[in-house]
């Protein structure tokens, strides 16, 4: 909702509502201030977070490879920028987020957990990520995370702020907070009640076991197994898959992720009322009258 089209011609109304609306989800869900944690974060360097754009799909590629492309300090620093950047992207359509090296991620780098293991640390951090976090997941792209490998703790934690998620037929997700005396705080266990419901996230959580592809497939938590794992090939059947569905002008397709990302995080009238003022942004849009104006059979 970051990246909403707001027509200048709108009248007012609809206009301030709808400027209301994007201020809505640029809105941290934590409001602190944020300079101390960006100054401890800062100490633990190592590893990036790169940002690549191939005409309307974007690539974030978690890279540390030597340690699993675990995240280090400044690496939570780099998402937060590399998603600031994808929000003010106005012609892109689909992210793709992956690891480098054939693997995703192995979670928290553990040198900087160590080194901010204290109560006030893990606070400010958890908040910060749940913030970055929050707005990948409502960024106007339709996202996928890649698992090649391993996605291990905030690893799997990260794979849920992605809309879809695609895995190799060795690839595995494991949520191993539980045998490290922790439960997420990336807002991992949130959005995976979402997406598998209540009772298939309380077992992943409390048994801390490996889920295959497989498994992540007929649960729901994987969309897709690619049955191969060579990165080249993965990298264009997830282009390939993500295509289907951000086939259409930029405007629509954020518009459609919008209404959708609505419909998840608000009360019902609320959701109503927002989708009331996303659909006034398109009808008699350019898109939809250049629809309109062809002989239309959905056959
Ligand atoms: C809740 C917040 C969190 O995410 S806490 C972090 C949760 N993650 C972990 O505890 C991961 C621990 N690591 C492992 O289980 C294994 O290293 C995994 C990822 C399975 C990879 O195994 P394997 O392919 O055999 O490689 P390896 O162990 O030789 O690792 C290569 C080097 O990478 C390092 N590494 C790995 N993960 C991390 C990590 N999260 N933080 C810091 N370093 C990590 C390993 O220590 C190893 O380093 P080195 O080559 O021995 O110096």
């Amino acid at each position: 909702m970051a990246m909403l089209y707001i027509p200048r011609c709108l009248n007012r109304g609809i206009r301030n509502l709808l400027l209301q609306q994007r201020s809505f989800s640029a809105q941290p869900i934590h409001q602190f201030n944020e300079d101390d944690i960006k100054e401890k974060l800062q100490q633990f360097p190592g590893g990036s977070i790169d940002l690549q754009k191939e005409g309307e799909i974007a690539t974030l590629i978690i890279n540390q490879p030597e340690r699993i492309n675990a995240f280090t300090g400044t690496m939570i620093l780099e998402l937060r920028d590399r998603v600031e950047e994808l929000e003010s992207w106005t012609n892109g359509k689909g992210l793709i987020l992956r690891g480098a090296d054939n693997t995703f991620c192995s979670g928290s780098d553990l040198n900087t957990v160590r080194a901010i293991s204290n109560p006030k640390d893990g606070m400010t951090m958890c908040m910060f990520m749940q913030n970055t976090l929050t707005r990948l997941q409502r960024l106007p792209l339709i996202s996928v995370a890649l698992v090649q490998g391993v996605a291990l703790g905030g690893g799997a934690e990260l794979t849920t702020a992605c809309d879809f998620r695609l895995m190799t037929s060795e690839s595995e997700i494991r949520f191993v907070h539980k045998l490290m005396g922790l439960v997420p705080g990336w807002g991992g266990a949130t959005r995976l009640v979402q997406i598998i419901g209540y009772r298939n996230a309380l077992k992943l959580l409390s048994s801390a076991d490996r889920v295959r592809s497989a498994k992540a497939l007929r649960i729901g938590l994987a969309d897709k197994i690619l049955p191969s794992s060579d990165h080249n090939w993965c990298m264009e059947e997830t282009q390939k898959w993500l295509s289907h569905y951000i086939k259409g002008s930029s405007k629509v397709i954020q518009a459609i992720k919008n209404v959708a990302v609505s419909g998840r995080e608000l009360p019902l009238e609320e959701s109503l009322r927002n989708e009331k003022c996303i659909f006034s942004t398109m009808w008699a849009s350019p898109d939809n009258l250049k629809a309109l104006s062809t002989v239309m059979k959905h056959k």
